[in-house]
């Protein structure tokens, strides 16, 4: 699916008076079946940004194109259809505890499916070997039948993903998929979403906190900063400077992040970090 940003601007309803919109006069343009990484600070706007592509939040000003279509001008039902073709991975899948795994995946179908047929896949799940499948992308087949609480966070996050994959969205909008990932099962993951994305020839949008992980994964970066695009580049063109510019107010976020080919040189990191937690 093509998307389009106008000079977005974007408010949360819960915000403070006076704070500043989580997204300003952002622009952009997505062609069907891209892939994008978003990175940027913490509170740069990278969730919002994805909101706003889902259509979860109204901009206060500018305009979004989804297929070509400005989907608040849509009437309710034409919105409905179309936000079920879009699919927004929270950062911490809403997975219900006792849950069973399969459940948990095939409920990435539930926008594809008319009322009833929904209602009845809670209680016997249809497609199993959809969700199997989705899931060995994942390494977590064997998990088919587990409870969704006795899953670790990572396996939980892997969890998400393949529910994502089963939606067969058109747009895919994934917002920090790896955060309880170990470097390896990272890599795997992405590589599998990535594979999957194009396969299915979804528009794929990516938030990701691993600076290194987006260059090596995605071809395209967008950078966000205090809720502006501060910039939207090929991967390779991201140089250390830009990074550095792109962090100046958390460097701590940086640092260990940077790829080989980018790391910042000694005196660029003012502060030794040793651990960084989310
Ligand atoms: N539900 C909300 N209500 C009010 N303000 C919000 C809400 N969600 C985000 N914001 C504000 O919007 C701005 C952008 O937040 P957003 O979550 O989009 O940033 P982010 O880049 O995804 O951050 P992180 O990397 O920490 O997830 C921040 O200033 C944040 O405080």
């Amino acid at each position: 699916m093509e998307v389009g940003l106008s000079g977005v601007s974007l408010r949360h309803p819960a915000a403070a008076r006076g704070a500043a919109p989580a997204l300003q006069e952002a622009s952009l343009q997505l062609s069907a079946g891209e892939q994008v990484a978003v990175i940027g600070p913490s509170g740069a706007g990278k969730t919002s940004l994805l909101q706003a592509m889902a259509c979860a939040l109204r901009p206060v000003a500018g305009r979004i194109s989804l297929g070509d279509r400005d989907p608040w001008a849509l009437p309710a039902r034409e919105l409905r259809a179309l936000r079920g073709r879009l699919f927004l991975a929270p950062q911490v899948p809403p997975l219900p505890p006792r849950q069973r795994v399969v459940t948990a995946v095939l409920a990435g179908t539930l926008p594809r499916m008319g009322v009833l047929r929904s209602l009845r896949s809670l209680f016997y799940p249809v497609g199993i070997a959809e969700a199997e499948a989705a899931l060995a992308r994942f390494d977590l087949d064997d998990k088919l039948f587990a409870r969704v609480d006795r899953l670790s966070g990572g396996e939980r996050q892997r969890v998400g993903l393949a529910r994502a994959l089963v939606a067969e969205a058109r747009l895919l909008l994934v917002d920090e998929p790896l955060s309880a990932l170990d470097p390896a099962r990272a890599d795997q993951a992405m590589d599998s979403l990535t594979q999957a994305a194009g396969e299915q020839g979804a528009t794929l949008v990516c938030t990701l906190h691993h600076v290194p992980m987006a260059l090596r994964h995605f071809p395209r970066i967008l950078g966000l900063q205090g809720g502006r695009v501060a910039f939207d580049l090929p991967a390779s063109q991201v140089t250390p400077e830009l990074l550095r510019t792109l962090y100046a107010q958390h460097p701590e976020e940086l640092d260990d992040r940077a790829p080989a080919s980018v790391r910042l040189p000694e005196a660029a990191v003012p502060v030794p970090v040793v651990m960084h937690c989310r």
